[in-house]
C-alpha cells in the first residue's frame, strides 16, 4: 500500500491518497500530470440548508446544459475495502466488521497527514452510518465516498477500485432526475461537475447515487445505506415512470438493422431516437450513458443518409455532453461547410443511401 499526498505542491489544493501499489504510476504517467484546475469564469453555487435534506448545493446563477459547475480536488482517495485475510470461522459479518476496521485505521492515517482546514471539511460531512463501531469516520467515509475507478490498470472490480470524498461534491444531494453528474479528471486529479440540462438560479444540485434509471424498487434499495427514503416526483409517479425508465434502459441505439433493411423508412431510426429522447427528457435522466449514446445514434443517422447539415447540428449537442466517460471527439463534423471532407472519409457517410457501401460494411 502507498500512502501519499498528491499533487505535491504546497500551493495547490492536495488530496490524501491511499493507494494500491500501480496506482501512482498511474498517474504520474500521464503527459502533463498533474494539470492545475479548471474553474468557471464566475461562481456558480453555495451550500446551504435544503429542507428535509441536510445540507445541500444550490445554483447561485442559472447554468446551461454541459456547463461546467466546479472542479474539486478530493479530500480523500482511498481503497474500498482493505484486502485482510479472513480469519478463521469469522462469518461474511464479522469479516466486514474486521475489514472495516482495518480500513479505518488507514483512514486515520490520511487524516493526521491532512491540513487543518481539510480534516476540518472531512468531519463536518453528513455521517448516515452514526452507529458505526469504527467511528464517525469510517460512517463519514460510507456517507460520503464517490466511487472511483480506473486509477488500477486492468481492474475493474468496483471493490477493487477507489471511494473519493469530497468537499462540496459530497454535498450533493440525491435525485433520480438529476440535474448533474461528475466526471473524473485524471490528469488534474480532480471531479468536474457539469450540468446536465438547463438549471435555473436558486435550484438545487442533484446528483445520482444509485443507478437512476432502475425501478424505484431497485433506486429505494440501491439507497438503503444512504438512510433516506427518495421522494422525488419520479419516486412517487409509479409504475408509468417505471415503465418509461425500463424502455429507455432497454433502447439500442444502434441503426444496422435499418441501414441494410431498404423497406423501412429513412426516418425510421431517426424517429426511434427522438422518441427515446423524448423519454429521457421527461424522466430527467440526462445524465446518463443512453442520453450520450442516443444523440450519437441521432448524429450517425444523418451520417448514414449523407446530411451533413443535420449531422452538425447533433454533433454540436453531442460536443456539449462533456460529462460522459466514453465521449468522442466530434470537433471536426461540427461545420457542415468545412466538414465536407471529415464526413466523407467517416465510415458511415451515405451507407444508407449508398446500397455498395452498406454491402461492403456488413459483409461477412
Ligand atoms: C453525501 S450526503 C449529502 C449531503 C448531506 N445532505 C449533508 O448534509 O452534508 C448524503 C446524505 O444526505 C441526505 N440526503 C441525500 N439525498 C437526499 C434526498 N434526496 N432526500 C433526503 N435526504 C437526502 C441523507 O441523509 C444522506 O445520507
Amino acid at each position: 500500500m502507498v500512502i501519499t499526498t498528491l499533487p505535491a505542491t504546497p500551493d495547490e489544493p492536495v488530496t490524501e491518497c491511499f493507494f494500491y501499489p500501480g496506482s501512482m504510476e498511474v498517474l504520474t504517467s500521464l503527459p502533463g500530470f498533474p494539470q492545475p484546475l479548471t474553474h468557471p469564469t464566475s461562481p456558480t453555487f453555495r451550500v446551504d440548508a435544503i429542507p428535509g435534506k441536510g445540507m445541500g448545493l444550490v445554483s447561485t446563477r442559472a447554468l446551461k446544459a454541459g456547463d461546467l459547475i466546479l472542479s474539486e480536488r478530493p479530500l480523500l482517495i482511498i481503497v474500498r475495502g482493505m484486502p485482510v485475510l479472513r480469519p478463521y470461522g469469522f462469518t461474511e459479518e464479522q469479516y466486514i466488521q474486521y475489514s472495516f476496521e482495518h480500513l479505518a485505521t488507514c483512514v486515520q492515517v490520511c487524516l493526521n497527514r491532512m491540513r487543518p482546514e481539510a480534516r476540518a471539511a472531512y468531519m463536518a460531512l453528513a455521517n448516515s452510518h452514526p452507529k458505526d463501531t469504527c467511528g464517525p469516520i469510517m460512517g463519514i467515509l460510507r456517507t460520503n465516498g464517490l466511487c472511483l475507478d480506473g486509477l488500477r490498470p486492468g481492474v475493474e472490480n468496483e471493490w477493487k477500485s477507489y471511494s473519493a470524498v469530497c468537499k462540496d461534491i459530497s454535498r450533493l444531494n440525491h435525485s433520480c432526475s438529476p440535474n448533474t453528474q461528475p466526471r473524473f479528471d485524471m490528469v488534474s486529479l480532480s471531479y468536474q461537475l457539469f450540468a446536465v440540462r438547463d438549471i435555473a438560479a436558486g435550484e438545487e444540485l442533484t446528483y445520482q447515487y444509485t443507478d437512476a434509471a432502475r425501478s424505484a424498487a431497485a433506486r429505494k434499495a440501491g439507497l438503503k445505506p444512504y438512510d433516506f427514503v427518495c421522494s422525488c416526483v419520479a419516486c412517487k409517479a409509479g409504475p408509468a415512470s417505471n415503465a418509461r425508465r425500463a424502455a429507455i434502459a432497454a433502447f439500442r441505439a444502434s441503426g444496422q438493422a435499418w441501414i441494410l433493411d431498404r423497406t423501412l423508412p429513412d426516418d425510421w431510426f431517426p424517429s426511434k431516437c427522438r422518441e427515446q429522447l423524448a423519454l429521457i427528457a421527461r424522466e430527467g435522466l440526462e445524465h446518463h450513458p443512453q442520453y450520450f449514446a442516443t444523440t450519437r445514434g441521432m448524429m450517425e443517422a444523418y451520417i448514414c443518409l449523407g446530411d451533413a447539415q443535420r449531422a452538425s447540428a447533433w454533433a454540436a449537442k453531442l460536443d456539449k455532453i462533456l460529462w460522459e466517460e466514453t465521449r468522442v471527439d466530434v470537433k471536426a463534423l461540427l461545420d457542415p461547410m468545412s466538414a465536407q471532407a471529415a464526413y466523407e472519409a467517416h465510415p458511415l457517410w451515405r451507407i444508407r443511401v449508398d446500397e455498395v457501401r452498406a454491402g461492403k460494411m456488413f459483409s461477412t
